[in-house]
């Protein structure tokens, strides 16, 4: 179809204001991204579960309704994750050859879900009461486009230690895109769309991912089947160090010194794309990324130390 990029604006789930690229057509205005790789395309999946559904088309390129809201987010945080990785770590979309990123809002009914189906975004609406519409959290929405990226890239098998460490990746790159726009950025996961009668709590917390149950020590690992091995779980290992790197403090008794979020950002990236490979497990996520922290900022540095320190704290050599 022909037509031109212009820009739409319309209200997220937060009942916030934003403005995104849209195409304008003869038909109407289309969730079509042309500046960004080859597109950002978001699509209504009109609470069924076929996807990609329709190619989402607005008649006055004002998205202010509530069916609009979950669009509105999904299609914009896309964007905003997009830039953040070209502009931060020079990687063009999840492919770093400018793949198309695909969304599906309103995916099934009341459903409790997001997820990244190894070529799009799906996005459920949430019951309303455990979850709001799961594209409203810019954390969500780069944690699914970062299963993308590592599926590119070290394409950790998703169970057992590689997919704790595939998850942490997602919520560390979540966290970190949050952070870069400013957007009520905290270590905690999901928090803008997890019951949204109570304020305050989240999925998970890096922080202390003990406050969702979930270990902040090696030792403590779940070592059951469930949740594909306790990938959702065993990510609070990777994500307890990650904060710990960030932000520095003492844990178990072992002393970190914070590097701030740029570094852990250069860090973790050059680990998850030079040096991690499907079957790694947490002993090598410890190597690969004290060769990347050494790669950047040479052997004898401070920003080694504090990851190996922070990879300690965790109980993981
Ligand atoms: C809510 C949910 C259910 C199942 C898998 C995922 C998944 O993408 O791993 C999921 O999304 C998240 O964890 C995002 C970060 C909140
Ligand atoms: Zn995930």
């Amino acid at each position: 179809i022909s037509g031109t990029v212009v820009t739409g604006s319309g209200t997220g789930v937060l009942g916030d204001s934003k403005t995104f690229k849209t195409f304008s057509t003869a038909d109407g205005y289309y969730m079509f991204d042309g500046t960004r790789g080859n597109g950002i395309y978001t699509y209504d999946g009109r609470n069924q579960t076929r996807i990609p559904g329709s190619l989402w088309l607005d008649a006055d390129n004002r998205f202010n309704t509530t069916y609009d809201r979950a669009a509105v987010d999904a299609h914009t945080y896309a964007a905003w994750t997009y830039d953040y990785f070209r502009n931060v770590h020079n990687r063009n979309s999840y492919d770093n050859a400018g793949a198309e990123l695909v969304s599906t809002v309103h995916y099934g009914r009341s459903y409790n879900n997001a997820g990244w189906t190894g070529s799009q975004m799906i996005y459920g609406d949430g019951d309303g009461y455990n979850f709001r519409a799961f594209s409203g959290s810019l954390d969500v929405v780069a944690h699914e486009l970062t299963h993308a990226v590592t599926d590119f890239s070290a394409d950790l098998i998703y169970q057992n230690e590689s997919g704790a460490i595939n998850e942490s990746m997602s919520d560390i790159f979540g966290t970190l895109t949050e952070y870069h726009f400013n957007n009520n950025p905290d270590w905690l996961m999901g928090e803008d769309i997890y019951t949204p009668g109570t304020p305050g709590d989240a999925l998970r917390s890096m922080a202390d991912p003990t406050l969702a149950g979930d270990p902040d020590h090696y030792s403590k690992r779940y070592t059951g089947t469930q949740d594909n091995g306790g990938v959702h779980i065993n990510s609070g290992i990777g994500n307890k160090m990650a904060y710990l790197l960030a932000n520095g403090g003492t844990h178990y008794g072992v002393k970190v010194n914070g590097i701030g979020n740029d570094k852990v950002g250069k860090v973790m990236y050059r680990t998850l794309t030079q040096y991690l490979t499907p079957t790694s497990n947490y002993s090598h996520f410890r190597a690969s990324a004290v060769r990347a922290a050494t790669d950047l900022y040479g052997a004898s540095s401070a920003e080694v130390a504090s990851v190996k320190q922070a990879f300690s704290a965790v109980g993981v050599y």
